[in-house]
């Protein structure tokens, strides 16, 4: 599978832009799209997902045009949008059978699909319950089984881990990595934790444009070497934040802990291993 984003805009008004001149090219494997909010994250997954089309530009899989055929996308694609809404009368077990039926699947094999991603995603007690009294986390991972019940070739999830509890996220990060052999799977967040162990690529964006790709450890390279910390007085801190950029602080009782980016080293600073945080960070802020 490979999936080309070429040159894609998209403009929602005279002035404003959610994407801009936006390249980007995805192989198998799992990429991580980190932005903060406003990035862009959400206008390029409904394109890619055909739901909306750019104004510019042109997004191929497996050079096929889907903005002029998206049939092609839709069926080997499985969505997790960020809003995901649900039937609150339906049992999960209904409402992925309905879910199945929207997308054209059925046969003897739908049964045991379902039920390995209700068992997959621990929803297997629960299943015969309306979804309308499930839990936040549970409504999302209802989510997550729709986007997985046509076995798809290219999985988009929008912020998939909203609402999970670190256990749930644990499951979720093990299942993806479970389907990811031989398809395209793309995660949007704005936290490094929710992407970090997974992604094999990582794709950083801000304001509608693309600022880095490439695997973890080429990122991270941005910043090697560049990561200190250093331990100061209160009251010596916002001059210092000021003069550097600043990654986070940790204060204590009469003391702040700055880790910090810098190409020069200062005789109080203590060098630290560089991180995928850091380097998002320093990427967003810069
Ligand atoms: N339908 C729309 N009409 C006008 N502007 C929009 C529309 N959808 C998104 N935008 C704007 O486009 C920009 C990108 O939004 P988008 O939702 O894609 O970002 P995001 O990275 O997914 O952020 P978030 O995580 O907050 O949803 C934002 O400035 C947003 O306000």
């Amino acid at each position: 599978m490979k999936l080309d984003i070429q040159n894609v805009s998209k403009k929602y008004n005279s002035n404003k832009y959610g994407l801009k001149e936006y390249t980007l090219n995805i192989e198998n494997g799992i990429l991580g799209l980190l932005g903060p909010n406003g990035a862009g994250k959400s206008t390029l997954l409904k394109m890619i997902a055909t739901i909306s089309k750019p104004s510019n530009g042109s997004i191929l899989l497996n050079k096929n045009n889907v903005v002029k055929d998206p049939n092609y996308m839709r069926k080997q694609l499985g969505y997790l949008p960020q809003d995901f809404g649900v039937y609150p009368n339906l049992n999960a077990y209904e409402f992925l059978e309905y879910m199945a039926a929207l997308k054209g699947i059925g046969g003897s094999q739908l049964k045991q699909r379902i039920a390995f991603l209700l068992e997959g995603l621990n929803l297997t007690e629960v299943a015969k319950k309306p979804i309308g009294n499930y839990s936040g986390g549970m409504k999302q991972r209802i989510g997550i089984a729709q986007a997985l019940l046509n076995h798809p070739k290219i999985l988009l999830f929008d912020e998939p881990t909203v609402g999970l509890d670190p256990e749930e996220r644990v499951r979720f990060r093990n299942l993806i990595s479970e389907l990811a052999n031989d398809c395209i799977v793309i995660l949007s967040s704005h936290i490094v934790s929710d992407i970090d162990t997974i992604a094999d690529q990582v794709a950083i964006m801000k304001e509608g444009r693309l600022l880095c790709q490439g695997n973890q450890k080429a990122i991270i390279n941005n910043v090697k070497n560049k990561v200190y910390e250093i331990t100061m007085n209160k009251e010596d801190t916002p001059n210092f934040i000021k003069q550097h950029i600043v990654l986070n602080t940790i204060r204590k009782k009469d003391t702040v802990t700055v880790r910090y980016i810098s190409d020069t080293s200062i005789a109080s600073a203590i060098p630290c291993e560089a991180t995928l945080e850091d380097a998002y960070l320093y990427t967003t802020k810069k």
